[in-house]
């Protein structure tokens, strides 16, 4: 393996480590000989997505290149991309978000590191599927929106930056909860030096917010296995990525839903995201929600994607085949994360 390739692996580790609650298993797991995952992942795969699970695997052995979100609330693309060029750093856009930026197969997020732009706080650095949450979400200025799983905080700056003050109307005032406290104190400090000064922390559980608050928009970037963002023979999945710890995600997932629809005012939107691509994570915790809040129903993400097995251009996120229409999992690809998006609207 190649030390690009060590960094970059030890950098999505940190990085899935701290998306899922702490979870160890004393017993060693089977693994499945081809991926060196977890058989029962494999088999979920294999089981739910079909002929469809060998285009997973081949997504979960890529390396994908170091991405990017220009943040707005302190720069320009123009500012960032001319401060790139000059570090020698090459970069390219993606059709469908106009601040994200895919930088060129040689470099490391240690370059970016050194760069005056990234201790600015000019740009995140966040993967591209992981955008799409927020997008999905379109917050608007003069709202109310909740974030309910916040840290570190890539998509609340990413909320903050889309609906900035406009003439006339204030930017949207978002409240995002966070469990832990050091993962809340990560979450200040990155809000901070990303100069999103709209947002209220709340170090809370989110599952227990109290009926009298009330929002316009709620994302709900829900904790899950990360089966979407697992690589082969990824040594560490192997020892977390246990039965139970997709129990107790699950167990939270249903109860963050349930939370997140009480508090969304008549009217009003929110976002369910995982990076996990198991129906038992996405679509069976969003039937589960809908079936208990009869006045909401789920309507189209409508975010760009290519349909998965068919002949694509990997810009476009590809979609895997699921039960709910206008929701969007996310195949994992040489530019994607796996991930699962859905909107769910309360009737006014
Ligand atoms: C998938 S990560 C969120 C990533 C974040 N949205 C971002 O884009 O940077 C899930 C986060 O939810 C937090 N969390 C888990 N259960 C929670 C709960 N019941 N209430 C609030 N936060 C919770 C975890 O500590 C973790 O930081």
């Amino acid at each position: 393996m190649s030390s690009r390739q060590r960094a970059h692996k030890a950098t999505t580790r940190a990085n899935r480590q701290a998306r899922r609650p702490r979870e160890q298993t004393h017993e060693p797991q089977t693994l499945d000989e081809q991926t060196g995952l977890p058989t029962h992942l494999v088999e979920a795969v294999r089981a739910s997505a079909g002929p469809l699970a060998d285009t997973i695997i081949a997504g979960w052995g890529q390396e994908r290149p170091v991405t990017m979100r220009v943040n707005t609330l302190r720069s320009s693309l123009a500012d960032v991309t001319r401060e790139l060029d000059e570090a020698g750093i090459g970069c390219a856009r993606v059709p469908w978000y106009a601040d994200a930026l895919v930088l060129a197969d040689d470099v490391r997020e240690r370059d970016v590191w050194g760069l005056n732009a990234y201790a600015q706080g000019k740009v995140y650095l966040q993967s591209l599927s992981s955008m799409l949450p927020p997008l999905a979400l379109r917050p608007q200025p003069g709202t109310d929106v909740l974030d309910m799983c916040a840290a570190p905080g890539g998509k609340t700056s990413e909320l903050a930056a889309l609906a900035p003050a406009r003439k006339g109307v204030r930017a949207a005032r978002v409240t995002a909860c966070e469990l832990s406290a050091p993962r809340a104190e990560k979450l200040e400090h990155n809000l901070a030096k990303l100069g999103a000064t709209n947002v209220q922390v709340m170090r809370v559980d989110a599952r227990r917010l109290d009926d009298w608050f009330s929002f316009d928009q709620v994302l709900l970037d829900a904790p899950c296995t990360g089966s979407g963002t697992v690589s082969l023979h990824d040594g560490h999945a192997a020892r977390y990525l246990t039965p139970e710890l997709a129990n107790r995600v699950e167990r939270s997932q249903r109860a963050l839903l349930d939370r997140g629809l009480t508090v969304l005012k008549a009217g009003g939107s929110l976002v369910y995201s995982t990076c996990s691509i198991l129906p038992r994570e996405n679509e069976d915790v969003v039937e589960w929600a809908l079936a208990r809040h009869a006045d909401c129903e789920l309507v189209d993400v409508a975010l760009p994607h290519a349909v998965a097995g068919e002949d694509t251009d990997d810009e476009a996120p590809l979609a895997l085949p699921n039960r709910l229409p206008g929701t969007l999992t996310v195949c994992p690809s040489r530019l994607y994360e796996g991930f699962f998006v859905s909107r769910i609207v309360k009737r006014g």
